[in-house]
């Protein structure tokens, strides 16, 4: 099999798809945030503040080098830029978790932890400019996907289900 990875806006639910989907069917999933935070021994928002965007992104190049030459069998699941890496195709089948932006911001904020939650994500902290990077980046996530699969108004168990019989065909 390959890899299945798992595209998509901040907090359309890739983490929560990505560890359903491997406890279904028994495998073992990574995230490419949890990767680089574990490299740098500190969180997302401390490599933004500390080293700035760009460093991110380099950093989201090279873990998207190592997958495509060593992880295999895997579901990953990505941060919401990670997408832009060039040989995002190569790594292996891209699914394109889709939703409006309305119903992603719904979704978090009425999670018990929300501003937990939203304080992880410093692309996310001005609710404006996180719709602006929805706008652009919506049409960009299309591109890139070998699978679009909406998950607006689905239960976890259903997307699940849908990702399985996608991947069959
Ligand atoms: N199908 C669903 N039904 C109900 N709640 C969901 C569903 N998918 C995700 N959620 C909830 O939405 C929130 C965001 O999900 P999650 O953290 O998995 O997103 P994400 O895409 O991994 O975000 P990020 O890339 O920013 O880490 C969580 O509170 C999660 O429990
Ligand atoms: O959408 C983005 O560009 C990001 C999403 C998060 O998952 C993190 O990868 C980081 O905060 C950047």
């Amino acid at each position: 099999m390959k890899n299945i990875i798992l595209i998509g806006f901040m907090g359309v639910g890739k983490g929560t798809i990505a560890r359903a989907f491997c406890a279904h069917m028994e495998m073992v999933g990574l995230d490419t945030d949890d990767i680089i935070e574990s490299m740098e021994n500190r969180s997302i928002k401390e490599v933004f503040a500390a080293q700035g965007e760009a460093y991110f992104r380099a950093k989201e190049s090279q873990v998207a080098s190592w997958l495509s030459k060593h992880v295999k069998n895997t579901l990953i699941s990505t941060g919401g830029g990670f997408f832009m890496v060039e040989n995002l195709n190569k790594i292996g089948t891209v699914v394109y978790l889709k939703s409006s932006f309305e119903g992603i911001l719904e979704r978090i904020l009425t999670h018990p932890n929300a501003e937990q939650k939203l304080a992880k994500r410093p692309l996310f902290a001005d609710k404006e400019k996180a719709k602006a990077l929805f706008d652009k980046r919506a049409p960009l996530y299309e591109k890139k996907a070998d699978i679009v699969l909406h998950v607006e108004g689905k239960s976890i168990q259903d997307i699940v289900k849908e990702l399985k019989k996608r991947l069959k065909r």
